[in-house]
């Protein structure tokens, strides 16, 4: 019950780079480190894709922290509401994935949004799929905690993101 952005957008590579450009004050920076790496994983283990970090230039996916305008015509709109946003893949700003400073974002407590979840959310959309109905699937529009210890990728978004799996 996934669907995928029209056209076919997904990468026409399997090696894909990405930057972390800036940080939020919520965690410590090993802890957004570690959260973006697992969250990227996350897809990794269900396709060919393999994530490599740059810590410079223009990486495909640049993930960054910024609250009201910042930068796209996407603002953001302070504490709650949209917590952050991704962009298909393709050149340029497709691929990338914003995230809301103005949320609480944390390592593993289910007080505040859950770094590790969001991202892995937004990088299904920088990998090419849209939204899910299924209320249980990670691509489901609407957050909710799940301990990110104990997390397994739901059976909608593996089907979605690799159809021939
Ligand atoms: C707590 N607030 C929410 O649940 C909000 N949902 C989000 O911020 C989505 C991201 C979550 C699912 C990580 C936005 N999105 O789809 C980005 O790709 C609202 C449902 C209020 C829009
Ligand atoms: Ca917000
Ligand atoms: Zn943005
Ligand atoms: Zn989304």
């Amino acid at each position: 019950r996934f669907s995928t952005f029209g056209g076919n957008l997904k990468w026409e590579k399997n090696s894909l780079t990405y930057r972390i450009v800036n940080y939020t004050p919520d965690m410590s920076a090993t802890e957004v480190d570690n959260s973006i790496e697992k969250a990227l994983q996350v897809w990794a283990k269900v396709t060919p894709l393999r994530f490599t970090r740059i810590y410079s230039g223009t990486a495909d996916i640049m993930i960054s922290f910024g609250r009201r305008n910042h930068g796209d015509f996407y603002p953001f709109d302070g504490p709650d509401g949209t917590l952050a946003h991704a962009f298909a893949p393709a050149a340029g700003i497709g691929g990338d994935a914003h995230f809301d400073d103005d949320e609480t974002f944390t390592f593993r407590s289910n007080s505040g949004y859950v770094l590790f979840m969001v991202a892995a959310h937004e990088f299904g959309h920088s990998l090419g799929l849209s939204h899910s109905d299924d209320p249980g699937a990670l691509m489901y529009p609407v957050y909710s905690y799940r301990n990110p210890e104990t997390f397994t990728l739901p059976r909608d978004d593996i089907n979605g993101m690799c159809p021939l799996c």
